[in-house]
């Protein structure tokens, strides 16, 4: 049986500033199951980032809850991994030392070294352990990110646009990549972006959201099997679909 792990109820989000009110966010509603892989699309300015980040804990609905496991969330909180667009790696700190910042409560310094070798072999990154930032490329130091990420040992993986600044090789080569982390792993996750295709590449569900305010318009589920091509007939027509709920 499917476990709801993460549980979004008529959460409302506005922003108050000198200016005005926006309200970013009104009754949003979904529920995420274990394991599961989801995306969130919708056009800019939509409410995804607001959305993400409140699921984190990194910043308080205005109205409604967030349960991740039945617990609710009111910061953030190890459960929870975030990747975000940029790396946000420190530059003198070697790999194994930039990954090895996520661990927490662990003493012994050979289980620290454990934990790291073995994100850092999920990562394809164990020959760049020693390595610093300036030496790495950009996908290999998103992949540093996601490996400090996985130290965690979060419940759910969440990810704002973690791809959007690489180009467009590197992209697709991470996809494949996350997808075969979600798969080893088993983890939850919830990836925010704004290429269709890339929700349509990497996810089991999509949620459209549509502006002002911020709610979720619609959600499909994406039948096809992985890896999926994206020149087939059924991926170009959910994609046409996706594009015209956006629109
Ligand atoms: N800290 C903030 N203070 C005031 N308004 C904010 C803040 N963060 C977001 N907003 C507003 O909330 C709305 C939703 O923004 P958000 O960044 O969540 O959208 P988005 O869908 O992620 O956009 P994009 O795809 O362009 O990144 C926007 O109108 C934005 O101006």
């Amino acid at each position: 049986m499917n476990k709801v792990l993460v549980e979004v109820r008529d959460v409302g989000k506005v922003f108050h500033s000198d200016w005005g009110s926006i309200e970013a966010l009104k009754e949003v509603n979904f529920r995420c199951n274990q394991s599961e892989f989801v995306s969130i699309v919708g056009a800019s300015g939509c409410g995804k980032t607001t959305l993400l980040r409140i699921i984190a804990g990194l910043e308080p609905p205005s109205s409604g809850e967030v349960l991740i496991d039945g617990e609710n969330i009111d910061g953030p909180g190890y459960g929870r991994a975030v990747v975000f667009q940029e790396p946000r790696l420190f530059p003198w700190l070697t790999v194994e030392k930039n990954t090895a910042l996520g661990i927490q409560g662990v003493e012994k310094q050979d289980e620290v070294e454990k934990i790291v070798a073995s994100s850092l072999q999920l990562v394809g990154l164990t020959q760049f352990s020693k390595a610093y930032p300036y030496e790495l490329s950009g996908g290999m130091a998103q992949r540093v990110s996601l490996a400090r990420a996985l130290t965690f040992k979060p419940k759910v993986f969440l990810m704002d646009e973690p791809f959007s600044a690489l180009d467009a090789q590197t992209r697709a080569r991470m996809q494949e990549e996350i997808i075969d982390l979600w798969q080893k792993t088993g983890k939850t996750v919830i990836l925010v972006t704004h290429d269709i295709e890339e929700a349509l590449t990497v996810s089991q569900k999509i949620m459209i959201m549509s502006p002002s305010p911020g709610t979720i318009k619609e959600v499909l589920e994406v039948p096809f099997a992985y890896p999926r091509n994206p020149d087939r007939l059924e991926f170009i027509n959910m994609r046409k679909t996706i594009l015209e709920a956006i629109r």
